[in-house]
C-alpha cells in the first residue's frame, strides 16, 4: 500500500506490485503513459520496492538541484549492486565514499589532461585509427558500430590504463563485449524480475551472464592491476591505476580507498566512458546520413573556421554555432542514458507537495525532459534549430539534461563533449557518409537498455576531396 501522500500511481498487485503495467523489454512508453495520467511526480511498485518515477524538467530541478542531497543516494540493494559487488563510484551511496571516490575520479582526469591541451592530443591519436579504419573503406559500406566502442574505450584506457589497444585485441574485445551486453541486460525484463522476486537470485536464469560477464572483465582488469605494481615508480603516477595505488600507499586510517574497490572503480569508469559516447556517436551519423543539408552545413562551417589548421582544437567550438547546435541536438535525441541511473532517497522529503520516505528508489525520466514541450521548438523531431536563436547563435535550454543534473550528474561530461566534438568534426571535415541505396529506410527505434543503442546499420564512405 502506498504511504500517506505518496505520489499517486496504479494499483499494485500483490508479490508483483505494478511489473504488469510496464512492458519489460522497454518500458519507456508505459512511464510516458502513466505520466499522462499521473503526472510528472508518480510512484510504481517493481515487486515489493517503491519507485518514484520524476518526468518534465520543473519536477526534476526541484529534485535533482534544490534538493539535490536528499535525492543523491543510489539504491543499494538491486541487480546491479549484485553485479557489481557494491563497489565502485557509479553505484555508491551518497555519503564519505562516494564524495572521496569522485572527487579522486576529477582531479585525476584532470591530472591526465582533461581540459586541456593534451587530452585533446590523446583524442586526436585515436582518431587517427579511426579515419585509417575509414580510409580503407572509401567507396565502400561498412559498420561502424565496433570502430566507435573501440575508439571511445581507448580514449578512457589511456587514462585508466596509460594504454590503447588495437582493435583486435583480446582485452578490448572481450572488455566490450561484457559491457554492451551488461549495459542491455542491467535494465532488461531479468533485471527487472531480479529486482521484484528475491526468490529467484540463485536461480540458473538469463540474468547470470551479466555475473559471469563481470567477472571476466574484473579478471583482466586484476591483470593490469598487477603488472602496474611491478613496473610503478611510487609518486610518478603514469596512469588512473597508478594514482589509486599512490593514494593506497598514503594508508589514511579512515580512507575508503582499497584494491579490491580499485578493480571495480576502473570498470566503472571503462564501461560508463565507452558505451555512452559511442551509441551517441552512432546515433549522430544515423542522423547526418538521413538529412545530408545538416551534414553539408556542418562541413562548410567546419572549412570555413578551421581553414588551413592541420587539425581542429576544442576551442574551435566557440566560432562553431551549427556544428555546437548539430552535436546537442544528437544527444537530445539520442536520449543515450534514458533512466539515467537510478538514485534513492536519503533521508525523509517532499517533491512538488508529495512525501517520500528515505530510502525510496527513485527514477529519473530523461526522455521526458530532453522532448518536454515549452522548453523546445520542435521537441519531437531532428532539428539543430533547437538550440539556435534568431541570429544562429548557439544557445542551450535548462532542458538539454542528458547528463542529469545535481551532485550525482555525470563526472565524464567534461571528457565526453570533447570527445564528441573533435570526433565528429574531424570525420566530416575529411569524409562524406551516405545512407547506402539498398539499405531501405533509416530506422531510429534503438534498442533499450540503461543506454539506449541504435540498430546496426552499415554506412557508406567517401572522400570529400574527390567530391
Ligand atoms: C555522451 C556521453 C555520456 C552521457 C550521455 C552520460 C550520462 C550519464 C548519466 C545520465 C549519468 C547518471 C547521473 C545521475 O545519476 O544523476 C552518468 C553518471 C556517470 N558518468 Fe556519464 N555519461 C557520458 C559519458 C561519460 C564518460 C566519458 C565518463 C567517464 C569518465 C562517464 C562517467 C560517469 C560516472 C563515473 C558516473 C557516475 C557519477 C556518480 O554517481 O557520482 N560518463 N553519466
Amino acid at each position: 500500500r502506498r504511504p500517506k501522500n505518496f505520489p499517486p500511481g496504479p494499483s499494485i498487485l500483490p508479490i508483483l506490485g505494478n511489473l504488469l503495467q510496464l512492458n519489460l523489454e522497454n518500458p519507456l512508453n508505459d512511464f510516458e503513459r502513466l505520466r499522462k495520467t499521473y503526472g510528472n511526480v508518480y510512484s510504481l511498485f517493481l515487486g515489493p520496492r517503491p519507485a518514484v518515477i520524476i518526468s518534465g524538467l520543473k519536477a526534476m530541478k526541484e529534485a535533482m538541484v534544490i534538493k539535490g542531497a536528499d535525492f543523491a543516494g543510489r539504491p543499494q540493494d538491486m541487480f546491479v549492486n549484485d553485479v557489481l559487488e557494491n563497489k565502485g563510484v557509479i553505484l555508491a551511496d551518497y555519503g564519505p565514499r562516494w564524495r572521496e571516490h569522485r572527487r579522486f575520479a576529477l582531479t585525476t582526469l584532470r591530472n591526465f589532461g582533461l581540459g586541456k591541451k593534451s587530452m585533446e592530443e590523446k583524442i586526436h591519436e585515436e582518431i587517427q585509427y579511426i579515419v585509417k579504419k575509414l580510409d580503407k573503406s572509401i567507396g565502400k559500406t561498412m559498420s561502424p558500430q565496433v570502430m566507435f566502442h573501440n575508439a571511445a574505450s581507448n580514449i578512457i584506457c589511456q587514462v585508466l590504463f596509460g594504454t590503447r589497444y588495437e582493435y583486435d585485441d583480446k582485452f578490448i574485445t572481450e572488455m566490450i563485449r561484457c559491457f554492451t551486453e551488461n549495459a542491455k541486460i542491467a535494465n532488461g525484463p531479468w533485471a527487472m524480475l531480479y529486482d521484484s522476486l528475491p526468490f529467484i537470485h540463485n536461480l540458473p536464469l538469463p540474468f547470470r551472464k551479466a555475473f559471469d560477464n563481470c567477472k571476466t572483465c574484473q579478471d583482466l582488469v586484476l591483470n593490469l592491476v598487477s603488472e602496474h605494481k611491478k613496473t610503478r615508480v611510487p609518486g610518478e603516477p603514469r596512469d588512473f591505476l597508478d594514482c589509486y595505488l599512490d593514494e593506497l600507499d598514503k594508508k589514511a586510517e579512515d580512507s575508503s580507498f582499497s584494491e579490491d574497490k580499485l578493480i571495480m572503480y576502473a570498470l566503472d569508469l571503462h564501461f560508463a566512458g565507452t558505451d555512452t559516447t559511442s551509441n551517441t556517436l552512432l546515433t549522430g551519423f544515423l542522423y547526418l546520413m538521413k538529412y545530408p543539408h545538416i551534414q553539408e552545413r556542418c562541413q562548410q562551417e567546419i572549412d570555413e573556421v578551421l581553414g588551413g589548421k592541420s587539425q581542429a582544437s576544442y576551442d574551435d567550438r566557440n566560432n562553431m554555432p551549427y556544428m555546437q547546435a548539430v552535436i546537442h541536438e544528437i544527444q537530445r535525441m539520442s536520449n543515450t542514458v534514458p533512466l539515467s541511473v537510478f538514485h534513492s532517497t536519503t533521508k525523509d522529503t517532499e517533491l512538488m507537495g508529495y512525501s517520500i520516505p528515505k530510502g525510496t528508489i527513485i527514477i529519473q525520466n530523461l526522455t521526458s525532459v530532453l522532448n518536454e514541450e515549452g522548453h523546445w521548438k520542435y521537441p519531437h523531431e531532428f532539428n539543430p534549430e533547437n538550440f539556435l536563436n534568431d541570429q544562429g547563435e548557439f544557445v542551450k535550454s535548462d532542458a538539454f539534461m542528458p547528463f542529469s543534473a545535481g551532485p550525482r550528474m555525470c563526472l565524464g561530461e567534461g571528457l565526453a563533449r570533447m570527445e564528441l566534438f573533435l570526433i565528429m568534426v574531424t570525420l566530416l571535415r575529411k569524409f562524406k557518409f551516405i545512407w547506402p541505396e539498398d539499405a531501405g529506410e533509416p530506422d531510429f527505434t534503438p534498442l533499450f537498455g540503461s543506454t539506449l543503442t541504435p540498430r546496426p546499420y552499415r554506412m557508406k564512405v567517401q572522400l570529400r576531396s574527390s567530391e
